[in-house]
């Protein structure tokens, strides 16, 4: 039987980055992917939404050059050099998360099927019948898939998923989105701006729900305002022929309706109860902070977890397990400082507690400076001043939460996780100087309000008219030119 240092069980972004650290420590590593190495993010997610916003974002802009003085003949979308744009992308990435990339770094690919048989074995399934393995250590890196709601006559409908969006050769004209958390939002924008009739439907009362409560409400306005039919606070009853029959009675005629009603951990037929690995309820591999299962032999990184469901944290976990397996270490990851984007436009960006969660844990010590863009100068210069930043700061002024809602907010909210990361104070963003005229005078401008309204406290008011007085009876205004 062929033995492993590291066995890993799929090869997205939490497998490719374990397995590379893994053969760079020189370790015998062995990765078994059942479809492409490359995962989610590559051929259906972050690489292919974040290319189909580009052009979605090329559209807007030609749409909304005249404000600016700048006239153009109408906008014509071309959706099969949109999809062959989107395609593209993928391409071009495809070479870092390849077969051949994994093997330069020290690691056995093989394509087929892995499941456990034992505690320390596996059984791996491929076109040439079926092999056993037997490791020190392995990593679940078997990722999510798209969850399908129990909607009579949904599945007849042949409804799209991001795992089969990509495959369409032209764009739908009338299409459904069910759920509007980031999936719904961003495709449902993306495409709006494409030419597609978007009806968005949210179950809950709001879209974007895991974001502070006023998120939501911006951006169903900005939908709303660039032609999106948005819905929330109800569901679909059942679907027929095309139409979607709404709990309220309200129908909706679609050509394609694509479901984006968050996902499901792929656990199932993993062998998971004869190697003694825990889940949950939802089927989540159960992990402690060193990202270690029920049975200590074996890890688990990425959406498979069911810990916060981003590229970059698949990607920290399955380098962390690999590390913490191979050399005994016991990195961990502070969640409390792990940003995410949104990519609507504006983007939503955000790390760390909502006003919300700091009040749970803080009571009135919590506390949200929140500044409009109105009072942001590449705002106004960019006609952009939808947005907003807010910090959530706790006792002592420690930085705890940032949202920030702007074009380019993603590349704000880096600095905030790094202060939060360090335990900083939102002063301390004040003290650092930023670039004007940047989006980063959101987060800024912010702090210095904060600032300001913290020097106004009865304290530090009285030692700033102490010190004043001071000053002006150590340096009196002398008459004449002395
Ligand atoms: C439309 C969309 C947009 C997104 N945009 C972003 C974004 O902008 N930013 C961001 O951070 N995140 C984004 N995400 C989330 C991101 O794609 C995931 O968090 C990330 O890809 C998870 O990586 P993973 O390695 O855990 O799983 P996956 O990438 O799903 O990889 C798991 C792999 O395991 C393989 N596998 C499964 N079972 C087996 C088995 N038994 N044997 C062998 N192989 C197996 C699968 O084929 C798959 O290749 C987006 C997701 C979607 C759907
Ligand atoms: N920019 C990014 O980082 C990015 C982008 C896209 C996706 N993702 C990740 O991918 C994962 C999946 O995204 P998602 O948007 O599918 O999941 P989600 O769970 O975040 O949102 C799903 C939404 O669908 C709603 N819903 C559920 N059932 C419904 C129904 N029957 N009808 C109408 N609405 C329904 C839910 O109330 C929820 O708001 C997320 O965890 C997200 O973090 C990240």
């Amino acid at each position: 039987m062929e033995e492993w240092d590291l066995a890993v069980l799929g090869g997205g972004t939490a497998g490719i980055v374990a397995a590379k650290t893994a053969g760079r420590f020189g370790a015998r590593v062995l990765l078994v992917e059942s479809a492409r190495t490359g995962g989610d993010c590559l051929w259906t997610g972050c690489v292919p939404s974040k290319s189909l916003i580009a052009a979605a974002h090329a559209a807007q802009s030609v749409r909304t050059a005249d404000q600016y003085g700048v006239h153009t003949s109408p906008t014509t979308i071309d959706d099969a050099a949109v999809l062959a744009y989107v395609r593209s992308s993928i391409t071009r990435i495809e070479p870092v998360d390849s077969p051949a990339a994994i093997s330069a770094a020290g690691a056995t690919v093989v394509a087929g099927r892995a499941e456990f048989t034992g505690p320390a074995t596996l059984r791996v399934t491929d076109d040439a019948g079926t092999r056993l393995a037997r490791f020190r250590w392995a990593l679940i890196a078997t990722g999510s898939a798209p969850a399908l709601p129990t909607v009579p006559g949904l599945a007849q409908a042949d409804p799209l998923t991001t795992d089969t969006l990509w495959d369409l050769t032209e764009l739908p004209r009338r299409m459904a989105i069910l759920g509007g958390g980031p999936i719904g939002c961003e495709l449902g924008q993306a495409l709006a701006r494409l030419g597609v009739e978007v009806t968005l439907v949210e179950l809950a009362d709001r879209l974007l729900g895991k974001e502070e409560p006023e998120v939501g409400a911006l951006i169903a306005e900005r939908l709303r305002a660039e032609g999106v039919t948005v819905v929330t606070g109800t569901g679909v009853d059942r679907v027929t022929d095309g139409t979607l029959h709404l709990h309220g009675g309200e129908t909706i005629e679609v050509d394609r309706i694509l479901v984006a009603a968050g996902r499901r951990p792929r656990t199932t037929d993993l062998g998971l109860a004869a190697a003694g690995v825990r889940c949950d309820e939802q089927g989540h591999v159960v992990i402690d902070d060193r990202m270690r299962t029920s049975n200590r032999r074996i890890y688990a990184a990425g959406d498979v977890t069911g810990t916060l469901p981003f590229t970059h944290v698949a990607g920290v976990q399955g380098g962390y397990a690999a590390t913490n397996a191979l050399l005994g270490l016991r990195r961990r990851i502070d969640y409390a400082a792990v940003p995410w984007v949104t990519f609507t436009d504006p983007e939503v960006a955000r790390v760390g507690a909502t006003l919300a969660q700091a009040r749970h844990r803080h009571g009135t010590r919590a506390h949200a400076q929140r500044l409009s863009h109105d009072h942001v100068d590449r705002a106004i210069t960019d006609r952009r001043t939808d947005g907003f930043t807010q910090l959530v700061s706790g006792p002592g002024g420690r930085l705890l939460g940032a949202t920030v809602v702007s074009p380019r907010a993603g590349e704000s909210i880096a600095e905030l996780a790094a202060a939060i990361r360090r335990g900083a104070k939102v002063r301390d963003v004040a003290g650092t100087v930023h670039p004007y005229p940047t989006y980063a005078d959101g987060p800024w401008n912010a702090s210095l309000a904060q600032l300001r309204a913290d020097l106004t406290a009865p304290l530090p008011a009285r030692a700033t008219a102490a010190l004043r007085a001071l000053r002006r009876a150590l340096h009196p205004i002398r008459s004449g030119n002395r």
